[in-house]
């Protein structure tokens, strides 16, 4: 494992912010920490960072306690979301900036430097400052900066929190493959759940300073824990006091074949995707198909229907609690 943390507890005052958490990150994995805000997911990871000591519990890197060890004694690289370039600095020399102090030769930090800018795709703004270069490039400079040093384990607090949709979806993908490359263990928090499920192969699910689940983001999508987690993780409906991905609702006009009886009562077009909004039994549902099937249903507001969660779903009955 290169990342052991055994009952680590946390506390800010008298609030605990970290209760009971244990995790391991396997060598070599992208691992998302995800979960609502306030759930003390960058504690974790600041915890994992030693930027914050725990009160209980301990924290192992690379088979080594590190509990007690200083940051810039655990190797590891830390990119947060917000990053603090050195401004009076070219990108080269704020991504050379770890080695210089290592006092690594000049003749070393050169091809590395270069390689490292290639790895981020920056390899035409070596001279450039921070100031000249977009959110989304800056944050690629923070990351061959975190890497320069060799870290053993990376680690990314919303590294891409900062930045608009669609350079977060470029950035998303651009992570992955740069993990590929590289290989480094990685764990990144994230409130995005989009995010966590296309980026990392691990998803711990944390809220309430609690580890709720860990598993692939498949396994956690298709089979959550609790309805927290499958409300968390995407889009749900309630059909029969169970809940449903709304994707996993059939629709039929036939009249046959059982199911639950529905009204349509709008549908609305979203792209590809299309929305139908039913009521049943005077509840609000809803499904959502794809714009082929709604063709073929020609479904309309008031129209009489019959649903039922196709044969993969995966309902999950809702506690009467
Ligand atoms: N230094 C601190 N002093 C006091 N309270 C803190 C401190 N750092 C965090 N907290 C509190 O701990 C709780 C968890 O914070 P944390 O930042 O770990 O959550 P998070 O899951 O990362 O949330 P977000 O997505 O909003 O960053 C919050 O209630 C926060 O207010």
């Amino acid at each position: 494992m290169a990342i052991e943390v055994r009952n680590v507890v946390k506390r800010f005052g008298v609030t605990p912010v970290l209760r009971d958490v244990s995790i391991d990150v396997a060598s070599g994995s992208l691992t998302a920490l995800l979960g609502p805000s306030g759930g003390g997911k960058s504690t974790l990871l600041r915890v994992i960072a030693g930027l914050e000591i725990p009160d209980a519990g301990t924290v192992a890197i690379s088979g080594a306690d590190a509990t007690n060890l200083p940051p810039q004694k655990r190797n590891v690289g830390f990119v947060f979301q917000h990053y603090a370039a050195f401004k009076h600095m070219t990108v080269f020399r704020n991504v050379a900036f770890g080695l210089e102090i290592r006092n690594r030769p000049k003749d070393e930090i050169r091809p590395r430097v270069r390689e490292l800018l290639e790895l981020v795709h920056l390899e035409d703004f070596a001279d450039r400052y921070p100031a000249q270069l977009s959110g989304g490039q800056r944050q690629r400079m923070a990351l061959a900066r975190a890497l320069a040093v060799e870290p053993q384990v990376l680690l990314l607090d919303e590294p891409f929190g900062a930045l608009d949709a669609q350079v977060r979806k470029e950035l998303r993908t651009w992570l992955r493959r740069l993990h590929d490359e590289v290989h480094v263990t990685t764990v990144f928090v994230t409130h995005d759940q989009e995010e966590a499920i296309e980026v990392a192969d691990t998803i711990v699910v944390l809220a309430d300073g609690q580890v709720k689940q860990i598993g692939s983001p498949d396994e956690v999508y298709d089979n959550p824990a609790d309805q927290f987690i499958m409300r968390f993780l995407g889009p749900v409906t309630e059909l029969e006091g169970h809940l449903v991905r709304p994707h996993d609702i059939e629709i039929s006009t036939d009249g046959h074949g059982g199911g639950i009886s529905a009204t349509v009562s709008r549908v609305v077009r979203l792209g590809f995707e299309v929305r139908v909004e039913l009521l049943i039994d005077q509840k609000e549902a809803w499904a959502q198909v794809t714009r082929s099937t709604i063709d073929d249903l020609d479904l309309r507001p008031g129209q009489a229907v019959r649903v039922r969660p196709s044969p993969s779903a995966r309902p999950l009955a809702l506690s009467t609690r």
